[in-house]
């Protein structure tokens, strides 16, 4: 099955598997008990945590699929990373059963025409405050993302939560092909009969609640919800939230492209906050300049475009120069 497998069905077969060992790292340095955190940020910048894990986990991703696949392009969060022993990577069979379903297009794509982004920790902030205040809870918001973009769009993505209940869970999802691991919920307020829209914990800024404040004003959020991650967000709006809002600079490529692959397959959107597509060629600028905007399924995604004030979508630019 695997021999006769595409090149898309085999990177994300594999993608699933390795994003999973990624995940037993994280939980492995976690339980050691030594995170040795550095602070990546430039002077003046919000601090940027990295931890053991996000270096042991890159390396890992990185090093696994680049033995499959000696061409790939592969960008990953971090530039410093740590060794870990190599392990033999097996693959998904319920994304080789998949393949049935693949259009044309999809079955074509080779291996240079993709760019893999990966965020090997998404949730660092909450890694880090989770040991300070000893809050074992806040693990639940952290994410493997692995995004697998094709002619500068996500045509895959795949997203482990490694602290969900006891063992985790793995979210995937190709192009045309539905959302693996989870039921995205369909219905208005579903389950909490409101429009809950989820934001930065770590980030907030003056554009992000005056955003907020705007849709709020045009009941577009009836409450509003702090949690970390871009992956975590998305996953909440998956399963009942309607939005997530960062009316900032600052978030990455490597956060939304596998995201956006999910989410668009449950149907739902992902842009940036004026309503344009985020590209994801290899040349692009890292940064998601024009900040984040991901709608659930059951909401009208230019409804929430069309709140946002213009004066914080022409600010933006701005703010991400600072960034
Ligand atoms: N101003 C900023 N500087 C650096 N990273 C930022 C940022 N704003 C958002 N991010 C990144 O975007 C992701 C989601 O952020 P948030 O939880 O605030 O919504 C996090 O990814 P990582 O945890 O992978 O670094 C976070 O670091
Ligand atoms: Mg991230
Ligand atoms: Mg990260
Ligand atoms: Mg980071």
């Amino acid at each position: 099955m695997w021999n006769r497998a595409c090149f898309l069905t085999r990177l994300v077969a594999s993608s699933v598997r390795v994003s999973e060992t990624a995940g037993g790292i994280i939980k492995s340095v976690m339980a050691g008990g030594d995170l040795k955190i550095v602070d990546k940020s430039e002077f003046g910048e919000p601090s940027d945590p990295q931890t053991e894990a996000d270096r042991r986990a890159q390396f890992c991703i990185v090093q696994s699929l680049q033995k499959h696949f000696s061409q790939l392009n592969i960008i990953g969060e971090e530039d410093i990373t740590s060794a870990v022993p190599d392990v033999e990577l097996g693959y998904s069979l319920d994304v080789l059963r998949t393949e049935a379903q693949f259009s044309d297009d999809l079955r074509a794509i080779k291996e240079d025409d993709v760019v893999v982004w990966v965020d090997p920790l998404d949730g660092t902030s909450e890694v880090a405050l989770a040991v300070k205040n000893k809050n074992a809870a806040l693990l639940e918001q952290v994410t493997v993302l692995i995004g697998i973009a094709y002619k500068g769009r996500p045509v895959a993505g795949v997203i482990h939560q490694p602290y969900f209940q006891e063992s985790g869970r793995t979210i995937w999802a190709i192009q045309g092909c539905g959302v693996h691991g989870v039921t995205p919920a369909t219905g208005l307020g579903a389950p909490t009969g409101s429009k809950v829209v989820v934001t930065t914990r770590s980030h907030l800024s003056e554009s992000v609640t005056g955003a907020l404040d705007a849709l709020k004003q045009r009941g577009l959020a009836d409450s509003v919800e702090k949690v970390g991650g871009a992956g975590y967000k998305v996953l909440k709006v998956l399963e009942g939230c309607a939005a997530y809002v960062f009316a900032s600079a600052g978030c990455k490529k490597w956060d939304t492209c596998a995201v956006e692959a999910v989410l668009a397959a449950a149907g739902g959107r992902l842009s940036d906050v004026s309503g344009r597509d985020i590209r994801y060629e290899p040349s692009v600028q890292k940064n998601n300049t024009g900040g984040v905007l991901a709608t659930a399924p059951w909401v009208t995604h230019q409804e929430y475009v069309d709140s946002i004030p213009q004066s914080l979508k022409n600010a933006l630019p701005e703010i991400a120069a600072k960034n």
